[in-house]
């Protein structure tokens, strides 16, 4: 039986961890980047990097941290904060719904098939209807509001890919179809065209890992940003946003990763992976090679290896983190 004490964190070690989680997938080759937006396609595939933002905000990478890529899918985490803020808790469960499709991200079948139509807020049919649910008097006013969101939770002006925005809102008529079939259910409460515009804008927001690791530490500590300290959100809803996450987060491998995890982790096609500690941090990792699931490979692996050598699952009575 290993003693767990309450001393305080190794951070020689958590740094040693990293980098052997850096070394341990650098080669790591398998998978694709995205290729149905086309300028996915032409990102740099052997970029690699790891941040871990604690809540106290201190930082720890390896690997190619400076790199800007697109947020993707981990923005419909921020939106549903936005709109969970605005329209409470009960709206969010009625509206949208907490349910895994476990169907892939873009399906039109889930939205035939669940009770809400849209099953979760982190597939693309509930991310688009969260999306028009965001309270503002324009989709310009819902854009700007969005924008200063998100870089309240990283602490640091984000902005967006100029290149990236143009390629999705040229080649998303899969998305567009979609608010067009939620529309016709009912359950697209802004123009569908508009709420396209203004989700595509929201996956197209640059960021590095430090910036997507201090985003899930802002979750991981009750909604206070670690670096700025400025409460960004409502602390009470952040449990009901990690449960969505754990459960919906990695698209259809969702019960697979929290499986072997035990955190809460939202994924991007632009090859981005956050995982949320409660209480202590979050591990973001970036690497543009998916798996068939749209799941960053190596960011998964390096997210998976240092959770596991840190001894951090939520479901572990016994987990401290690092000691
Ligand atoms: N899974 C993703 O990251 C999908 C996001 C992408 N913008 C899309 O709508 O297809």
């Amino acid at each position: 039986q290993v003693e767990k004490s309450p001393v305080a964190p190794d951070y020689n070690k958590l740094q040693q961890i990293i980098d052997e989680a850096y070394k341990l997938f650098e080669n790591d080759s398998a998978g694709a980047p995205a290729d149905y937006i086309p300028e996915l396609a032409r990102v740099e595939p052997d970029l690699f990097g790891i941040s871990v933002v604690t809540v106290d905000g201190r930082v720890f990478s390896a690997g190619h941290v400076e790199h800007c890529f697109s947020i993707q899918s981990i923005s419909k985490v921020f939106t549903l904060a936005m709109v969970m803020e605005q329209l409470g808790q009960q709206a969010i469960l009625e509206k949208l719904g907490a349910e895994p499709t476990g169907l892939p991200f873009n399906s039109v079948t889930a939205i035939e098939q669940q009770a809400t139509r849209v099953g979760n807020p982190l597939v693309n049919a509930g991310a688009i209807a969260t999306t028009s649910l965001l309270e503002g008097k324009s989709a310009a006013a819902k854009w700007k509001n969005i924008l200063a969101f998100y870089s309240a939770c990283a602490g640091e002006e984000l902005e967006l890919l100029k290149d990236i925005y143009e390629s999705e809102a040229a080649t998303n008529a899969r998305n567009q179809a979609i608010a067009r079939l939620l529309d016709a259910y009912g359950v697209m409460y802004d123009d569908p065209e508009k709420a396209v515009d203004v989700y595509t804008r929201q996956c197209s927001v640059g960021i590095t890992t430090k910036q997507l690791a201090a985003m899930g530490a802002t979750l991981a500590a009750g909604g206070i940003n670690p670096f700025t300290g400025v409460e960004v959100m409502n602390a009470e809803n952040i449990p009901q946003i990690l449960s969505i996450m754990l459960s919906c987060g990695m698209y259809d491998y969702s019960g697979t990763w929290s499986y072997l995890t035990g955190l809460p982790a939202k994924s991007g096609v632009g090859g981005g992976i956050v995982a949320v500690v409660p209480g202590k941090g979050a591990i973001a990792a970036f690497s543009p090679r998916l798996d068939g699931a749209g799941n960053s490979i190596r960011a998964q692996k390096a997210i998976a290896y240092i959770s596991q050598q840190l001894n951090i699952n939520i479901f572990d009575p016994q987990s401290v983190g690092v000691e």
